[in-house]
């Protein structure tokens, strides 16, 4: 394995009912060392069944997988050292005692002996996580968001050289939610964690990855860094599960100006530009997103969700125009 990776699939297969059609298939993936690597997909695509792989939770059927050198669980050996590098973080929180102050809770699994070391771990997970002014607070008193620093910062405590995190800030609010992807690209940064992360939420995918792995029926489809995969997607599924867009087919897009042979045509919503002149458009919806709007426009039957930044100048009911300043095609036969 080259240096700059740190796990690895190798023709990976799990299936649960005996055939392809649950679980992962012929999964070969590279994560890099040091980066953060999302896993994305829609329900059932098999993102959590690839975390548990790579966490040694699940034994493939076929295929294997390593950390650096070493088989992470063999048919042979069971769980191997490996194993013992990587912490896993699912949505459901863990093994926590919400009777138990946050730092009795973080302290709980360090080995007995060195008072000083424990101390300086615990504190050091704390701060890393913004939450030493918790500690003496029983977990029992927490928002979920702060849970679920808990629950990092104790996953940390051992210094684990892997982070496999299952959907981690579904509990978290949105306001808190941004602090907290802030605060896990630092760790990234300064303590060199890879984390291996599954996530249903694009913005989430978009601003904490460096790499993407797009899962589709057990399948990798497309894998690559977010912003390539984002500005150029090879499918209409990556293009779908990554932005806010409007899908139509060759029919509807000729109304938009667009001559599509490939069948479907993706508009995302910000290459849509509005204007009052030519007026051809109905705003049939004004959603109210902060400090832009998102309008559902119609004309001839067709409906395109555009960006507005300029709020208030396009009320529900009011006539604009637009260009479309770029648009995806993908082959009919995809879904
Ligand atoms: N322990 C299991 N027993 C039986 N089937 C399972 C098991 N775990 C997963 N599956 C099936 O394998 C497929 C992939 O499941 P998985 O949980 O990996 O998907 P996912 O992409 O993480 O889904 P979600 O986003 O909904 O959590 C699904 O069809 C699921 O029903």
């Amino acid at each position: 394995m080259k240096d700059d990776l740190i796990l690895e699939t190798i023709n990976v297969t799990k299936n649960f009912f005996g055939d392809k059609s649950s679980g992962v298939n012929n999964i070969t993936i590279f994560i890099p060392r040091g980066k953060v690597t999302a896993i994305v997909g829609e329900s059932g695509s098999g993102k959590t069944t690839l975390l548990n792989l790579l966490f040694g939770q699940l034994q493939p059927d076929h295929g294997e997988v390593f950390f650096k050198e070493e088989q992470v669980l063999s048919r042979e050996n069971g769980l191997q050292h490996a194993h013992k590098v990587m912490r896993m973080v699912t949505q459901n929180g863990s093994d926590m005692d919400h009777n138990l102050t946050v730092w009795d809770n973080i302290a709980v699994g360090l080995p007995e002996g060195d008072q000083s070391l424990a101390i300086q771990m615990v504190t050091e997970a704390l701060n890393m996580l913004s939450i030493y002014q918790l500690k003496d607070l029983p977990l029992a008193k927490l928002s979920g968001g702060e849970r679920q620093r808990v629950t990092i910062a104790k996953a940390l405590i051992s210094r684990p050289e892997v982070l496999l995190l299952d959907e981690p800030f579904n509990q978290v609010d949105a306001s808190y939610r941004e602090a907290l992807q802030h605060d896990i690209r630092q760790i990234v940064r300064e303590w060199g964690v890879t984390i291996v992360l599954v996530s249903h939420d694009p913005a989430e995918i978009l601003s904490m990855a460096d790499e993407l792995i797009v899962l589709k029926e057990g399948e990798i489809v497309e894998n690559g860094p977010p912003d390539m995969l984002y500005h150029s997607p090879q499918l209409l599924y990556t293009s779908q599960i990554l932005a806010s867009g409007s899908k139509l087919t060759s029919e509807q897009a000729k109304v938009c100006g667009i001559k599509s042979r490939r069948g479907v045509v993706v508009i995302y919503a910000e290459h849509v530009k509005v204007s009052r002149f030519g007026s051809k458009w109905t705003v049939k919806q004004v959603l109210f997103k902060g400090f832009f709007e998102e309008l559902i426009i119609e004309r001839d039957g067709v409906t395109l969700r555009v960006l507005n930044y300029n709020r208030g100048k396009y009320p529900k009911g009011s006539k604009i125009s637009i260009k479309i300043e770029k648009y995806f095609e993908f082959g009919k036969w995809e879904n």
